[in-house]
């Protein structure tokens, strides 16, 4: 079946936040060189809120997600028009030093991706790069009981990270980045390498990190973005100019996009009729 959600060109509804916005992303353009890659999409992330980003392949979610912590900056071809603000401050603005950006937001990624040396010193990492002062092992043991991961290995804090299971992994990435204690948290698919069993842990952790944390959650899978996201935003691609352009169909708490969608390509994605 042909997929109209591809053929039908319609403005992005738009999301009134009823919680603070941590950052709100007002994306105009995104290009990758000559290639506009993300048109007109509004993204406001609300604090303590899961915000679940969902749509077909290559509609824009990483690019909008990296977008939100300048992770884009490392590829030379990435062109951003508009303004993601983070407290209200434009991170794109020249004097805003992207490194400083990551420390308030930090990321995880699809494939768990901890560094070969012990599990302590995956943890202790991003602290040492930020010349922390304070109780070291505090600090690791905070970080692994956050990330529900203490438990496992406190017995063995000296084992590589690379011994875990992917699940582990994945558990001792998300203690790395919420050691140096973050605001902000970026997913992108943290889930699509691990087993149902590990997936449902991570979720379940995920639902714990926002009583401390913003989350905001790439997923390919919309039974998870169903159990974890608070909102969700369902990204589309635009080919009516010749391209493949990604955008933002529409947002709404969650419930509202799966029972109630407002756009027909919402109706017909979360009816499955793409997947
Ligand atoms: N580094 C890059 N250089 C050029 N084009 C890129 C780059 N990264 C992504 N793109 C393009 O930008 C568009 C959006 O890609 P993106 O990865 O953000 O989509 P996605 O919705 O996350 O896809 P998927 O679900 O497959 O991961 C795609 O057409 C992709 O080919």
């Amino acid at each position: 079946m042909t997929a109209p959600i591809e053929q039908t060109v319609s403005n992005a509804a738009s999301y009134t936040p009823t919680s603070p916005v941590v950052i709100n992303c007002d994306i105009d353009k995104i290009y990758y060189g000559d290639f506009l890659a993300v048109r007109k999409s509004v993204v406001p992330i609300e604090k303590n809120k899961i915000t679940g980003f969902i749509g077909l392949s290559g509609c824009g979610k990483s690019t909008v997600l990296r977008s939100l912590n300048r992770m884009n900056d490392l590829i030379s071809v990435f062109r951003l028009e508009g303004q993601v603000t983070y407290h209200g401050q434009n991170i794109y603005a020249r004097n805003v030093d992207p490194v400083v950006v990551r420390r308030y937001i930090g990321m995880v990624f699809q494939q768990p991706n901890p560094f070969s040396m012990s599990i302590y010193d995956n943890v202790a990492f991003g602290l040492r790069l930020n010349r922390f002062k304070g109780n070291m092992d505090e600090r690791v043991q905070k970080a692994l009981e956050g990330a529900a991961l203490w438990k496992e290995v406190k017995d063995k804090l000296k084992n590589s990270g690379l011994s875990l299971s992917g699940g582990q992994q994945q558990r001792l990435c998300i203690a790395r980045a919420i050691a140096t204690e973050p605001d902000v948290l970026l997913m992108d698919e943290p889930c699509s390498a691990l087993d149902p069993i590990a997936t449902r842990q991570v979720e379940e952790l995920m639902l714990e990190l926002k009583a401390h944390y913003t989350l905001a959650l790439v997923t390919h899978n919309m039974q998870q973005a169903m159990r974890v996201a608070d909102n969700t935003c369902f990204f589309g691609v635009d080919i009516s100019q010749g391209g493949r352009t990604g955008y933002l169909v529409e947002m709404g708490k969650t419930k509202q996009v799966f029972e109630d969608p407002q756009a027909q390509l919402t109706k017909e994605y979360v009816a499955g009729e793409f997947s």
